[in-house]
């Protein structure tokens, strides 16, 4: 039966979830596709790096949509969320010639914030429920994304307006997962971009380092089907000591952990032509689809 399906047709659109232009959310729906996994992408760059935005996943769900590999009605759409960055020092801004919306001033935890609210806004506007959608972050994206298991409001059954639905599996790739050491490694480095995202404070850093969560993954994340964790040994940005600590942390936690050093090229080619995050994704949904 070479002709029987047709292509499905895929509708982008973007949303605000907030005031600020950066929180929108890219939404690519297939309506004749109820039922399936939504795929919920966090992009990375540093918490600050203007260039990096949601349409960074387009590449992924053109491979996902057009490699035929994605097993029927598997799959209810794609999102891919913006959030308010921090300053970058080549991206200077004027305070008093930019509208209020287009600042980007952002510091912990508006960035966690923002990533609970645009999931609450899925949830709300687009059915992108509990259990229905795989969270996948590329370096500071992963680290928003185990973030988000931290977060005590994130898990607010209580307080229905509150309440931020959690996924069955997340895809964590090339993170960061622990500042301190991070930049300690990196001679100092990325102290400035640390600081500006987090402030100087190197307590808060390690407060917010998924490594260092003094609860417990799995007790925040009952539900929780899998965690995958990927990085490339061609990455110079990030070392591997960061895959390491998380995957040690997540399996202490007793959470289903699978890494992958699998991934080859630099820290954003992981992501730029959209195959090893296609991959990714669809080995995920295979697992969890079982
Ligand atoms: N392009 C970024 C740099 C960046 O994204 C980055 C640098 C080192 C380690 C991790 C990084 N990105 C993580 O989200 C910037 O302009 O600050």
């Amino acid at each position: 039966m070479a002709s029987a399906e047709p292509t499905p047709t895929i509708q982008y659109v973007s949303q605000q979830y907030g005031d600020n232009v950066l929180q929108q959310v890219g939404i690519w729906e297939m309506p004749q596709q109820r039922g399936g996994y939504w795929i919920v992408y966090i992009h990375g760059g540093a918490w600050r790096d203007p260039k990096i935005t949601h349409l960074t996943f387009l590449p992924t769900v053109d491979q996902l949509l057009s490699a035929g590999r994605l097993p029927p009605n598997s799959i209810a759409g794609f999102a891919s969320i913006d959030y308010r960055l921090s300053p970058h020092p080549d991206h200077p801004q004027d305070p008093a010639a930019t509208p209020t919306s287009e600042l980007r001033q952002a510091r912990h935890p508006d960035h966690i914030r923002d990533v609970q609210a645009a999931l609450r806004f899925l949830s709300r506007e687009h059915g992108v429920k509990e259990d229905k959608y795989i969270l996948v972050g590329h370096s500071a994206g992963a680290t928003l994304a185990m973030q988000l298991l931290m977060d005590p409001s994130s898990r607010a059954p209580e307080r229905a307006e509150e309440h931020v639905p959690l996924p069955a599996a997340i895809v964590g790739v090339s993170g960061i997962y622990d500042l301190v050491g991070l930049d300690e490694r990196h001679d100092g480095n990325y102290t400035g971009f640390i600081t500006s995202a987090f402030g100087s404070d190197r307590k808060i850093w390690d407060v917010a380092s998924p490594v260092n969560f003094t609860g417990n993954f799995q007790t925040n994340w009952p539900n929780a089907k899998l965690a995958v964790l990927a990085w490339s040994r061609e990455d110079t940005l990030i070392d591997e000591p960061e895959i390491d600590k998380m995957a040690a942390k997540l399996i202490k936690d007793r959470l289903n952990v699978s890494v992958t050093k699998s991934l080859t090229g630099e820290h954003d080619d992981v992501w730029g032509s959209g195959q090893q995050l296609a991959r990714l994704i669809v080995l995920t949904l295979a697992q969890i689809r079982e």
